[in-house]
């Protein structure tokens, strides 16, 4: 049975259903011929991440799906209702990436806190002078530890952020309108455990309160989360991290809001328009930049893989 990767697969994955007799392309086939490829190659199953839509369109134009795996969390990509209606199963891996996007939201803080990212730009173009003009720029750099972060969505992803935050010594504050309250476990090395109450909050008093703002809910439909008026009520000087989806910041809001000095800095995973951000966005000196990455680890994409190779096997009865 032929399987397309379209948007590449682990080896882990790949191994593990090439042992089950499944042949699995990683050809990225472009979205316009995607219907032509998987109805001409026999494909039962097409896995994904986020870069392959998966709309109505191409489900009605392939009637010999069977699965369609994300690999990943977000599933905004695909008409997931539309697929199970025509009884496609649709699969994804909400726990396998948790701990490399926490891990990421960590990267960027601990870049704004000490301007790293400025510095990188700017070390290389250094002589002997501009280096301690430099270093006395870099002397207003901040700890974490003491500071509160505001997380908005408690699910895995921000669970797991607020588990770093407390092994930091930082004050997690939550808000979350799906739930009251999160439990969370943190695990040491000699494997003892504490367990943390959060009790969440409304979204208000998260933004009016922490020192870092970071954003872990689904792609909105409904227009931006974050505009204007919420920028406004954060603290002055505060940091905003959005690792979850374009869209739920309103991106001319940010800038407005760095600009002014309302924010002292802000990171971006994700964005408007990928893979095409905007020019005033990945010029800003005070955003912190990756394209995407929150999951890309060779952690995360190992444990993808094998998930979605499990699920495959599990739903096609093969053992
Ligand atoms: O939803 C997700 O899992 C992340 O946004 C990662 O997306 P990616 O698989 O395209 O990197």
């Amino acid at each position: 049975m032929k399987i397309l990767a379209n948007d590449g697969l682990d080896q882990s994955g790949i191994d593990a259903l090439t042992e089950k007799g499944f042949e699995v392309i990683t050809t990225k086939v472009p979205q316009e011929f995607l219907a032509d490829f998987i109805n001409g190659h026999q494909i039962r199953t097409l896995l994904v991440r986020s870069a392959t839509l998966v709309r109505k369109e191409l489900i009605d134009s392939c009637p010999s799906l069977d699965i369609i795996g994300r690999g990943g969390v977000g599933m905004d990509n695909i008409d997931v209702d539309y697929a199970r209606s025509k009884n496609i199963h649709v699969i994804n891996t909400p726990a396998a990436s948790s701990a490399s996007v926490a891990e990421l939201v960590f990267a960027h803080l601990f870049s704004g806190a000490r301007f790293l990212q400025d510095s990188n730009r700017k070390m290389p173009l250094v002589g002997d002078t501009q280096f301690n003009e430099l270093k006395k720029s870099y002397e207003k750099g901040i700890e974490l530890r003491g500071k509160t972060i505001g997380i908005i969505g408690m699910g895995r992803i921000g669970q797991e952020v607020g588990r770093i935050a407390l092994g930091l010594g930082m004050r997690v504050i939550a808000a979350d309108s799906n739930i009251g309250r999160a439990s969370i476990k943190v695990k040491f090395y000699n494997n003892q455990f504490i367990n943390v109450d959060i009790e969440t909050e409304p979204l208000e008093d998260v933004l009016k309160h922490a020192d870092f703002i970071t954003l872990h809910v689904p792609a909105q439909i409904d227009g931006c989360m974050i505009g204007a008026k919420e920028l406004a009520k954060m603290k002055d000087g505060a940091v905003i991290v959005n690792c979850s989806r374009g869209g739920v910041i309103d991106e001319h809001d940010l800038i407005n809001a760095l600009d002014s000095g309302k924010l002292s800095f802000a990171a971006l995973d994700v964005f408007n328009n990928e893979p095409h951000p905007s020019k005033a966005i990945l010029n800003h000196p005070k955003i912190s930049l990756t394209p995407h990455t929150g999951a890309s680890t060779v952690e995360a994409q190992d444990r993808i893989g094998l998930s979605l190779a499990e699920q495959i096997c599990s739903i096609l009865q093969t053992h």
